[in-house]
């Protein structure tokens, strides 16, 4: 059986400037991470610190992304942001379809497939982001919401572009101040359900990542559970010690370790 090497990543969402995302990048360029063979670790900065954390982080193990992109190539998108622009400036991945996106900026599915696409289309790692409400959790109903936001997204993948494709399930719920962290059981049981969905369209599963109040205490639990592929932190991983903490306490619980 392949040994599980799990992606361990964190968006730093609106913060940092340039001066403090580079601190953090020098740091973690010089930490264990940077030529770690046990995990598949990345940032992803705000726009304006991608190029100075790219640069730091190139020949690493580090990888760079994007919080966001705009589907069209370039042209009259005021405020917005291409593949190709993300491409230039270090990035090799890009998140896409973040709740608060979804929620603050009206993303849908449908535009978060546009983006999705053309991530795809420009060779990039797309992570994108499902998650449920608590009023669809509630419900019982966060298996079917997840499921059609993931057709979305599967419904602009080629076969081929598959290993390009990695989810994130952040339950909306979980995410941020006040947020709840998904019971681990609960968590691996969507992770299951959306590979299951992978087979059945792809012949093979996908990725996907668990995200929402991963911290130092619950981050092994969660890493170790059979269906989950990684963590995207956010508030905990946001100095680098709190990362590199995550990281080290992830590979050390990993079978070999
Ligand atoms: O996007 C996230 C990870 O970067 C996510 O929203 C989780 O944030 P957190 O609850 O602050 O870990």
């Amino acid at each position: 059986m392949a040994v599980k090497r799990p992606w361990i990543g964190t968006s730093w969402k609106m913060n940092k400037t340039r001066a403090e995302a580079e601190a953090f990048a020098r740091a973690l360029a010089a930490s264990k991470v940077a030529s770690t063979r046990k995990v598949l670790p990345f940032v992803i900065p705000p726009f304006t610190a991608i190029a100075g954390v790219a640069e730091i982080l190139s020949g690493t193990a580090v990888r760079v992304g994007a919080q966001n992109m705009h589907w069209a190539e370039a042209g009259a998108w005021t405020g917005e942001i291409s593949a190709p622009m993300i491409k230039d400036a270090g990035a090799t991945m890009v998140e896409l379809g973040h709740s608060e996106r979804r929620i603050h900026f009206g993303e849908t599915d449908e535009t978060v497939a546009l983006k999705v696409k053309a991530a795809l289309a420009h060779g990039l790692l797309a992570l994108v982001c499902v998650g449920d409400t608590r009023a669809e959790f509630e419900a019982g109903a966060t298996a079917s919401a997840l499921a059609r936001q993931v057709e979305a997204v599967f419904s602009v993948t080629e076969p081929s572009q598959l290993s390009r494709v990695v989810i994130a399930y952040e339950p909306v719920w979980s995410i941020g101040e006040g947020g709840v962290p998904a019971d681990p059981d609960f968590a691996d049981e969507q992770h299951a359900l959306i590979k299951k969905q992978a087979v059945a369209r792809y012949g093979m599963p996908i990725d996907v990542v668990y995200g929402g109040s991963v911290n130092p205490a619950n981050c092994r639990e969660l890493a170790a559970r059979p269906s989950i592929d990684g963590l995207f932190i956010g508030r905990s991983a946001w100095d680098v010690q709190g990362y590199v903490g995550i990281v080290e306490s992830v590979c050390e619980s990993l079978p070999g370790a």
